[in-house]
């Protein structure tokens, strides 16, 4: 399994014309997430964005640093971007190619030499998470649920040995939040998982509770869900 340390991090930025000039957004944290499967949760605003973000980069440290499997995310970026795929709340973010087939193709471009056999591999790809014969529509002709389950094949596609996901569920009718969720669960990468989604935070093996830029609560789900429960009543 991957580990993902933050030593003492400490995220700020510059809010130029608010009432201070910076706001702290990550008061300082440090972590060891060894887990398989953890949870990010928290009301909105709480930082778990940041959070997710610090894993690859997305997001730098104004002190401190993140590892991740022996990396330093600040000198390493690229070595750790290729091991850390990221799906983003709105899958249109990341879902980049005119065709479905093309976008597959392109998240297989390091793996995969040659055209013909690189559309080959796409095509295996849809097949295994149920999209064959969508592979000549647009990305923009698709459901919503399609368009996720399409960045999450795109980004394994990639063979990364973390998945972050941000709040991946959030636009998703039930039974598709619940399919995303499941196939989330079964990968045999570690997950990373920002969540308003207690269901899916609950069937992690690890969760934190963020609020107003800090982690309050780390452990168990029950427990957290719990504790962030009784926050809110
Ligand atoms: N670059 C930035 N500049 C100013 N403020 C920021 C910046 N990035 C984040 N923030 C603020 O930091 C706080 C945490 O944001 P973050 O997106 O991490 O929260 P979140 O828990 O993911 O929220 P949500 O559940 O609404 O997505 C918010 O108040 C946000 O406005």
């Amino acid at each position: 399994m991957s580990r993902i340390e933050l030593d003492r991090v400490v995220v700020r930025a510059a809010t130029p014309g608010g009432p201070t000039p910076e706001v702290t957004v990550l008061h300082e944290t440090s972590l060891e997430l060894t887990e398989q499967r953890i949870a990010l949760v928290g009301p909105n605003g709480s930082g778990k964005s940041t959070l997710a973000r610090l894993v690859n980069g997305l997001v730098e440290p104004t002190s401190g640093r993140v590892v991740v499997d022996g990396l330093d995310v600040a000198r390493k970026g690229r070595e750790v971007r290729r091991r850390v795929g990221f799906v983003f709340t709105d899958p249109t973010a990341q879902l980049v190619m005119p065709t479905v087939l093309e976008d597959v193709a392109l998240s297989l471009r390091h793996r995969v030499r040659g055209r013909e056999e690189r559309a080959a591999a796409a095509r295996e790809v849809l097949a295994s998470y149920g999209l064959e014969g969508l592979g000549e529509r647009s990305v923009h002709a698709l459901s919503g649920g399609q368009r996720q389950l399409l960045a999450i094949a795109g980004v394994l596609a990639t063979d990364p040995a973390i998945l972050v996901a941000d709040e991946p569920t959030t636009l998703l009718d039930l039974r598709n939040a619940r399919r995303i969720g499941d196939l989330l669960l079964g990968i045999p990468q570690q997950l990373v998982v920002a969540t308003h989604d207690l269901d899916l935070a609950l069937r992690c093996d690890r969760a934190l509770l963020v609020d107003d830029g800090r982690v309050v609560a780390d452990g168990a789900p029950a427990e957290v869900v719990a504790h962030y429960r009784a926050g809110a009543s």
